[in-house]
């Protein structure tokens, strides 16, 4: 380890953010009855913008009369680029409850779109008196955004947790698909008339996990629009959790339960992670480094990645 040690991400559960237009209230009693830990009231991309205003106001009610239980309760606002974002900033903390927790920023692109943001919501969470600081999350879904993808890691105390956004990803980079994460019909290898299928998210999902573990940040991934293909859905948030990622959003109730599923570590691998642990206990008490562990090697390295896994076990059934 560096002598800058490895800050920690916070320590809540954010194994599926389930996402739903602030222009849909019907849907938020649903949605907060859902198994997900995190909800996301979406004032953006979902919401038409002969909407917005009534998205505005159907969220700010939501935060006084949905019982919203123990959700992280976040609200997407609109990019910096559009005449919306200061709007969404300024209602929500003039009005919503102190059940509001986050504010999630769409298309950063620099550390100072965050700063933006914070230094408005600092400005009225102290007009205001509000008691509970609100912690921001961001959306990676531009070129610029994973260019700059560690300074906005590190832009602001109060940021909690940055999602890869594969949808704007994809058009922002001018790749050559409509569809939102998942496998892509061209990006294959070729090899003896066989196509072998590869991963056109993973380069960006290692930057954003790297720059969130450098600065003690939740990494997530973002969408997987077609909500029809569980076992798709299902194969790319596996490929998330072993990168390194600790949730996945929902578009659609069906996801949800595969995400919870898969970033919660299963009853094997902590039973696993845990005989590790005691593996290399008997090892260094009688003074040796590394030990076998069913016929491979295990060692004080060993140690840090079986205790990943039974942290995170751990802090999910504690809730
Ligand atoms: C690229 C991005 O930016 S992604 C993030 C922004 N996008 C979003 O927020 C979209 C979120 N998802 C949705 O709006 C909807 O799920 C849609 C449009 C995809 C599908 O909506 P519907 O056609 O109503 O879905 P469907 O009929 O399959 O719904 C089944 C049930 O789940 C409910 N439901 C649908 N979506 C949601 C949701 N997001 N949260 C909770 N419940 C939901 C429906 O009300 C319905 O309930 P019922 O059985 O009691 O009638
Ligand atoms: O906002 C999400 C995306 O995929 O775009
Ligand atoms: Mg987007």
């Amino acid at each position: 380890m560096s002598f800058r040690l490895q800050p920690a991400a916070p320590a809540r559960p954010n194994r599926c953010q389930l996402f739903g237009p602030g222009s849909r209230p019907a849907l938020f009693e649903k949605m907060a009855a859902s198994d997900a830990d995190v909800i996301n009231l979406d004032l953006e991309d979902s919401v038409a913008p002969a909407d917005k205003d009534e998205a505005r106001r159907n969220i700010i009610q939501a935060t006084h009369d949905v019982d919203w239980n123990t959700k992280y309760l976040t609200v997407r606002i609109n990019g910096l680029d559009t005449p919306y974002w200061y709007r969404d900033v300024v209602d929500l903390l003039e009005n919503a409850s102190d059940r509001l927790d986050q504010i999630m920023i769409p298309k950063v692109g620099c550390a100072a779109d965050v700063y933006a943001v914070d230094a408005l919501v600092t400005a009225i969470e102290t007009a205001k008196g509000r008691r509970k600081p609100i912690s921001l999350e961001v959306i990676i879904e531009t070129a610029a955004g994973i260019a700059h993808v560690e300074e906005i890691a590190a832009s602001s105390p109060r940021l909690q947790a940055m999602s890869l956004g594969a949808a704007d990803f994809a058009a922002s980079m001018g790749m050559q698909t409509t569809g939102i994460g998942g496998t892509q019909e061209n990006y294959y290898m070729h090899r003896d008339g066989q196509k072998y299928w590869s991963d056109p998210w993973h380069w960006a999902q290692t930057a954003i996990v790297a720059a969130c573990r450098t600065h003690g940040v939740l990494p997530v991934d973002g969408p997987f629009g077609d909500f029809s293909d569980d076992e798709g859905f299902r194969a790319q948030a596996r490929r998330s959790a072993t990168l390194g990622m600790v949730g996945k959003w929902a578009i659609h109730p069906k996801q949800i339960a595969i995400a919870n599923e898969v970033f919660t570590p299963s009853d094997e691998a902590v039973a696993e992670a845990r005989e590790i642990l005691a593996a290399m206990e008997d090892a260094q008490s009688t003074g040796a480094g590394a030990a076998v562990y069913k016929g491979r090697l295990v060692d004080i390295a060993s140690v840090r990645q079986a205790e990943v896994i039974v942290r995170q076990a751990e802090m999910i059934a504690k809730g």
